[in-house]
């Protein structure tokens, strides 16, 4: 455990964080979020006892300052935001050097075990080809990939890291977050990590803390502390904030003043089912729009939303088909409606209605937008062919556009 009591760190002549109390448990994934200049990086170099700062750091039950710089290699890798490394040493020779705190001389004495964590280290990171380059030749991404090779090969208990994603792709943003995920998982490294990302920060780690001018906002798991009001009061930017259940995700979709604005989306209807809907109706509900969803058995995950939200709603008793009455409803709805959203739901006889009622308003010319979800190949359609047929035919409609997620749904809202 690290714990941090009344940590106040001063640089030049301006206090940056003052009276800071934590504790950062054994094994945890904690992300350090907040605006620039709120204090990560200073937080960060103070835990890794790189500036001094006065309170107390206590890692293995000692005084950070009171253990010797070998000792601490021994528990504490730190990865930092900016490394000025100038000579001109090989990917291998850096990573090395992720070993030479044991030893009295570098590049010396290395080991068969050394070796084998070294490139262990280089193969996590996925540098190993690039073993024989020259560190400095490296593109940006690649070197910070080499500069956690390195802090791997320490073999540490702690791992300290200032926006490690920074100049990475998404690609590799989300493997060095899945590596670090598993790193704590499966060998319950504590990580402690400054990231910009949010949605990221949500989605990989156990515990969130959010800074701002040196104090903290908030901390805990990510869904308790990512929340509409902590984003304002720490970023002050105005966000939804919503489970995403196709993607199981926390999603956050910032909202600039130019978009909170009053235009009216128009009239939508809603086919969904078994909780397809949900983040949708939220969303929507945020802008001007009026809103309708059906055919829905009463009781399902989605109506029960409607109920919550006071949204209108045709329905049938729970497991039971859709009536003649309820399609016509529905067909009514449709045609009063500027355009329909179908949130991908498994089809059965049940419900073939409601594919039914999304044909005749593709005939008359309606515009329908298709939420597939990310499941959607796991989907089926289980009324037989025919679901999956018209299904087929309405998906090469010009009038429809299909859609993976609620984020894709929403921009092509704003552009139209
Ligand atoms: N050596 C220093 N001397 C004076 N001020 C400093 C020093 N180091 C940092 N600061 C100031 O302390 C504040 C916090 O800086 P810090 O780098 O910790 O912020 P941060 O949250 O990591 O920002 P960013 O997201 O931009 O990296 C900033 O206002 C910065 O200018």
């Amino acid at each position: 455990m690290i714990k941090v009591s009344n940590l106040t760190v001063n640089r030049g002549n301006k206090n940056i964080i003052s009276q800071f109390d934590y504790f950062f448990l054994d094994g945890q994934f904690t992300s350090i979020l907040g605006p620039n200049g709120s204090g990560k990086t200073t937080l960060l170099k103070a835990i890794s006892g790189l500036i001094p700062y006065s309170g107390s750091v206590q890692v293995i039950e000692r005084e950070l300052q009171d253990i010797n710089i070998a000792k601490r290699a021994e528990y504490m890798a730190v990865l930092p935001q900016t490394t000025h490394i100038e000579s001109d040493l090989t990917v291998y020779e850096i990573v090395s050097m992720g070993r030479f705190y044991k030893k009295q001389q570098i590049f010396q004495n290395l080991s068969k075990d050394d070796e084998v964590i070294i490139t262990e280290a280089m193969e996590m990171t996925e540098v190993i080809k690039l073993k024989q380059r020259s560190f400095l030749s490296l593109s940006g991404g690649e070197k910070q990939r080499v500069l956690l090779a390195r802090a791997l090969a320490q073999q540490p208990k702690i791992l300290l890291l200032d926006e490690p994603t920074a100049s990475l792709d998404i690609n590799y943003q989300i493997e060095i977050l899945k590596l670090l995920k598993k790193l704590q998982s499966k060998m319950k490294i504590t990580i402690i990590c400054v990231l910009h990302d949010i949605q990221l920060a949500a989605e990989f780690s156990g515990q969130v803390l959010l800074l701002n001018d040196g104090k903290v906002v908030d901390f805990g798991k990510p869904e308790q502390v990512i929340n509409k009001e902590n984003i304002r009061r720490t970023f002050n930017i105005n966000t939804y904030v919503y489970w995403d259940s196709f993607r199981e995700k926390l999603t956050l979709i910032p909202i600039d003043k130019e978009e909170a604005s009053d235009k009216f989306l128009g009239k939508i209807h809603i086919i969904a089912g078994g909780g397809s809907a949900g983040n949708i109706l939220e969303v929507l509900q945020h802008k001007k729009s009026e809103l309708s969803m059906g055919v829905i058995n009463i009781g399902d995950s989605d109506w029960h939303k409607c109920k919550e939200l006071g949204i209108k709603t045709i329905t049938v008793q729970p497991y039971t088909p859709i009536t003649d009455d309820a399609y016509k409803q529905n067909v009514q709805q449709i045609s009063a409606a500027d355009f329909v959203i179908f949130c991908h739901t498994p089809i059965g006889n049940g419900n073939l209605k409601n594919l039914e009622a999304l044909k005749l308003a593709n005939e008359k010319g309606k515009t329908i937008i298709i939420v597939e979800g990310e499941q959607f190949t796991k989907r089926d359609f289980t009324d037989g062919r025919q679901g999956s047929k018209i299904y087929e035919e309405l998906t090469k409609s010009e009038n429809v556009y299909k859609v993976k997620n609620v984020n894709e749904m929403f921009n092509l809202l704003e552009v139209d």
